[in-house]
């Protein structure tokens, strides 16, 4: 496969992850349609240039951890199906990361909307 190929083979089998992340994680859907319902609400209420980008950020992160949580989640399944506790702290963890991004990003989204009302 030539450099050019194997670059858009990448590209391609990361946007089949999305779509395999919306597909299986209800917890990444959700993620969606409050990153819908934020964006909304930050058209109706006109935030500023600076506030868009740290909105995008908290977007970024979250669904990244959450991308990074289920793939986590899929390797420890297939590496060790059977119950064990370090698999049971490893997805824990895993877990704890996205809820503290979440945490930051409603933080965030009311340091910036709170004053807007
Ligand atoms: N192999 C295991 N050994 C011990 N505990 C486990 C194991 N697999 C899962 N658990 C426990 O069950 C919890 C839920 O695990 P699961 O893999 O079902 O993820 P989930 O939180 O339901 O994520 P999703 O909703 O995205 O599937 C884990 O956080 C962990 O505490």
């Amino acid at each position: 496969m030539g450099y050019l190929k194997k670059r858009i083979f990448a590209f391609r089998v990361a946007f089949e992850g999305l779509g395999l992340l919306f597909k299986e994680s209800a917890h990444a859907r959700i993620h969606l349609l409050a990153i819908v319902l934020v964006s909304s609400s930050a058209i109706y209420l006109n935030v500023s240039n600076s506030e868009w980008i740290v909105l995008i950020l908290c977007y970024g992160a979250v669904l990244s951890l959450e991308a990074m949580n289920s793939a986590i989640e899929y390797a420890i399944d297939l590496s060790h199906p059977e119950k064990h506790p370090l698999a049971k702290k490893a997805k824990d963890i895993a877990a704890a990361a996205v809820l503290i991004a979440a945490i930051c990003s409603v933080i965030i989204a009311l340091i910036i909307f709170v004053p807007k009302f």
